[in-house]
């Protein structure tokens, strides 16, 4: 089959809105939508065929600064095998002209109101809505231990809801309720402590729909994600590395449950691959306090890490809100941290 390597640019205009091109009537898939681009020609990088299709299809050129690659998709079509390199762009001048697209339009991204989509592109669609901030719990940890629902415990928490809503004054959040501690399966205390940790994870959830993360992931094991109402689950590498081994495959049934696999290195990148999960979270990016065993990548070992990824990738280690321009322009769809998000307030 015939192999295609194509750039696409995701423009963002100052409203948050993409802009789509419509497939022209003389075209393959006509009258479908698209991210402007095309293919890459021999000897030009993805970056080099953007700048040029961009010019040609719109009339933009575009700021070299304002461009970062994003993900990296495969489709096999009947009539070719596309290889999409997906491109976030913040900055270009001229004003988009339909120079060989039948229409133009910018749309908010999850209230699309054109259809269909390439069919290559709906994956790249949802991860567009997959919010830009991670905001990770370490509510025993900072109570040292105390018990679920003790004065302490509620102080860490609330302080946890805070930086939720911290974090939501700069984007959409996904909560990551990760409390090692309140793992059932670790407990060695039987029946009461696997209830405890339970109501411990269940009161995290309402703590972070209250304080309004859109979406809320838990770092455990598949079952328990689903028994505590949350939206998805989280493997640390090591937990993703086992599952794997046990032949069992990507382990999030249910429709629309996500699944994040943290990874630090190539060979947890292809375990990450291998399970099909939805994001990675990599780093850690520089120095951090809960792993002083990690040395840090830095963003130029990061973006060389996580090169063309296929799913959103998160930064995280030592990073706050104010490191998200910079993690864009490395390739990151976002930042995830555990202190960050009230540091400066
Ligand atoms: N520009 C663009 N192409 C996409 C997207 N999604 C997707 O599957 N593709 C595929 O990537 C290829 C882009 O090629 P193209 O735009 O340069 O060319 P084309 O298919 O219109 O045909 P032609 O240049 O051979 O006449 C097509 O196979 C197209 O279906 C997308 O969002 N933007």
């Amino acid at each position: 089959m015939k192999r295609v390597a194509v750039a696409a640019a995701v423009l963002w205009n100052e409203s948050g809105s993409v802009l789509l091109g419509q497939r022209a009537p003389d075209t393959f898939y006509p009258g479908y939508w698209e991210f402007p681009g095309g293919k890459i020609e021999a000897g030009e990088t993805p970056r080099e065929a953007l700048i040029r299709e961009l010019r040609e299809e719109l009339g933009l050129e575009l700021t070299a600064a304002r461009i970062a690659p994003w993900l990296c998709r495969r489709h096999r079509y009947a009539h070719a095998d596309v290889t999409l390199h997906f491109f976030q762009v913040w900055g270009w001048r001229g004003t988009p002209q339909p120079h060989v697209h039948a229409a133009l339009t910018w749309q908010t991204p999850g209230a699309w109101s054109v259809a269909p989509m390439l069919p290559a592109n709906t994956p790249v669609a949802e991860a567009l809505v997959l919010p830009r901030l991670m905001v990770v719990s370490q509510v025993t940890a900072a109570s040292r231990g105390a018990p679920v629902g003790s004065p302490a415990w509620h102080d860490a928490a609330a302080r946890w809801a805070a930086s939720i809503q911290a974090a939501r004054t700069h984007g959409a959040v996904i909560a990551q309720i990760r409390e090692k501690r309140l793992d059932p399966g670790a407990e060695a205390g039987g029946d009461a402590a696997t209830a405890c940790a339970r109501l411990g994870i269940e009161q995290l959830v309402a703590i972070a729909r209250e304080a309004g993360a859109e979406r809320i992931v838990v770092n455990g094991p598949p079952e328990w994600a689903e028994a505590v109402g949350a939206d998805g689950c989280h493997l640390s590498a090591q937990a993703a590395r086992a599952l794997l081994a046990c032949g069992a495959g990507r382990p999030v049934a249910q429709d629309g449950m996500l699944l994040g696999v943290s990874v630090h290195d190539a060979s947890e990148r292809a375990v990450a691959e291998a399970l099909d999960a939805d994001y990675w979270v990599v780093g850690p990016v520089a120095a951090t306090q809960t792993h002083p065993e990690c040395s840090p990548l830095g963003w130029s070992r990061f973006a060389q890490l996580i090169a063309a990824p296929p799913v959103p990738v998160f930064a995280i280690g030592g990073l706050t809100a104010a490191d998200l321009p910079q993690a864009h322009m490395q390739g990151a769809h976002g930042i995830a941290a555990i202190r960050g998000w009230l540091r400066g307030q």
